[in-house]
């Protein structure tokens, strides 16, 4: 049983925090957030994460995991600090390291190993060990939001940075999965180099979809034909509105300023990054030459979280594409079975056909499975106009057409 600090109660942080504590170790998990420290305390989880809630209860119940507003606590008397505080993207398009800077202004450390979670630039935990008492060691976390828990406690790796016995230390900590020990600097570069490389992969497939429609090809059983060589991977191959979400589109804005900075030319991820730039407009292309000119015309947006499976709304491509829409002058009506607070320009209603009542247009972009069975006459019915936009190919394509639909997909 070890004793953990954990810095920042977030998404990454509330689930180290729970997992540690259900893994049988004593946690104290801090956060700034006077609300959400409260919250945890009576053991209240707003995100849509499976399992968490009970997680934090247990551990609350149980004393092992306790919640503390002020970083103190959780700095001193214990055998490990996880800094799990925010790294989003400065002006300049790098990553903003002032929390992490933050909470090592304010740390006295003594006897631990800080263990840095936060995604960092590479070099910045050497940067740090050089300024603190303690081994310092870098451990970024791959979770996926929506499988928080489940992806903490079956990790397909564990990755850790720093001298051989700290690392091996926090190693141990993790429930048993292939393990790397590296020097800092590649263990940080891993957490970018995966997540660049996954994005790379979707703009891929994106601009491949964009030339299966001019070349009369159905990107749909071209990604099909790709999965079957073992080489390529079955994974990460879905075309859709662009992809978001609160890690790649920072992570792959930090790696590109971080590649510049050392004059080593990563075209490669600029052009990520600019084919996902265009993909919202790619959409909105597309529900205006369905429909006409926008000004006026009611839209309906079935999907408005940046995937399926979270509550959370951050850098969501549902949102670029609806910003651009709103642009042109539609009116937007939404449904999303995680949100019910309006976003940006989107009116949340609380059905699908809420949202498709009176529309010129349906767009799907998000791709919750029950989007796939909705009664699809009686939405028809309810619209202007019987289009749908599907911009994850979610539909049954055969139904959707015999109830009247015009069915607008990508890259078919
Ligand atoms: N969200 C993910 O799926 C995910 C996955 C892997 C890695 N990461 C990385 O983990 C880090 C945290 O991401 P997140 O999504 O959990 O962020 P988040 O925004 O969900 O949570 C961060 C928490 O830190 C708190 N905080 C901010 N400044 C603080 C300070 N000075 N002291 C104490 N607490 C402070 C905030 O109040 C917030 O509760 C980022 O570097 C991110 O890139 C995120
Ligand atoms: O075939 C696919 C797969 C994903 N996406 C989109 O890609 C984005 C990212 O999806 P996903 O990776 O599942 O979401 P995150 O929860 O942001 O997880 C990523 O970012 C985390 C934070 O760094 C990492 O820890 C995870 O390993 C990494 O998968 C979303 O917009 C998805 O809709 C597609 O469009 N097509």
């Amino acid at each position: 049983m070890a004793r953990i600090g954990v810095i920042g109660a977030g998404y990454v942080g509330l689930t180290t925090a729970a997992c540690f504590a259900h893994l049988g170790h004593r946690v104290v998990c801090a956060d700034v957030d006077a609300g959400k420290v409260a919250a945890l305390r009576r053991a209240e989880v707003t995100a849509h994460e499976p399992r968490l809630a009970e997680l934090v209860a247990d551990g609350v119940h149980d004393g092992s995991l306790e919640f503390v507003l002020g970083n103190g606590p959780a700095l001193s008397d214990v055998d490990f600090v996880f800094l799990c505080v925010p790294t989003p993207t400065a002006e300049d398009g790098a990553a903003d390291l002032s929390a992490v800077e933050a909470v090592l202004a304010e740390a006295e450390l003594t006897d631990c190993v800080l263990v840095v979670k936060s995604t960092v630039p590479p070099g910045t935990s050497d940067r740090i060990a050089r300024s603190q008492p303690v081994p310092v060691v870098a451990n970024p976390e791959f979770l996926r939001e929506g499988h928080a828990v489940d992806d903490f406690l079956r990790p397909q790796r564990i990755v850790v940075g720093g001298e051989e016995e700290p690392a091996r230390r926090v190693v141990a900590l993790y429930p048993n999965a292939p393990a790397l020990v590296t020097d800092r600097a590649s263990a940080e570069l891993v957490k970018y180099a995966s997540n660049c490389f996954l994005a790379m992969k979707l703009s891929y497939v994106n601009s491949l979809a964009e030339l299966c429609e001019e070349a009369g090809a159905d990107i749909e059983d071209v990604t099909e034909g790709m999965r079957l060589d073992e080489r390529i991977g079955s994974a990460f191959l879905r075309p859709g509105p662009g992809w978001g979400g609160s890690c790649f589109p920072k992570d792959t804005k930090a790696l590109l300023s971080t590649s510049d900075e050392k004059h080593v030319d990563f075209s490669l991820l600029r052009a990520t990054i600019d084919t996902n730039e265009r993909q919202a407009h790619r959409v909105v292309d597309k529900v205006r030459a369905a429909v006409g000119a926008l000004r006026g015309k009611r839209i309906g947006l079935l999907g408005l979280t940046f995937k399926a499976g979270t509550d959370d709304l951050r850098d969501s491509p549902a949102l670029a594409v609806a910003d651009l829409l709103a642009r042109e002058g539609a009116v937007l009506a939404g449904y999303d079975p995680c949100v019910d607070h309006d976003a940006g320009p989107v009116r949340v209603t609380d059905s699908p056909a809420a949202a498709a009542r009176g529309a010129a247009a349906l767009v799907v972009l998000t791709e919750w499975p029950e989007f796939a069975e909705l009664d699809w006459p009686a939405l028809a019915a309810g619209m202007a106009c019987p289009v749908i936009v599907d911009t994850r190919n979610l539909l049954p394509a055969d139904k959707v057409t015999e109830s009247g639909f015009q069915l607008v997909a990508l890259g078919r």
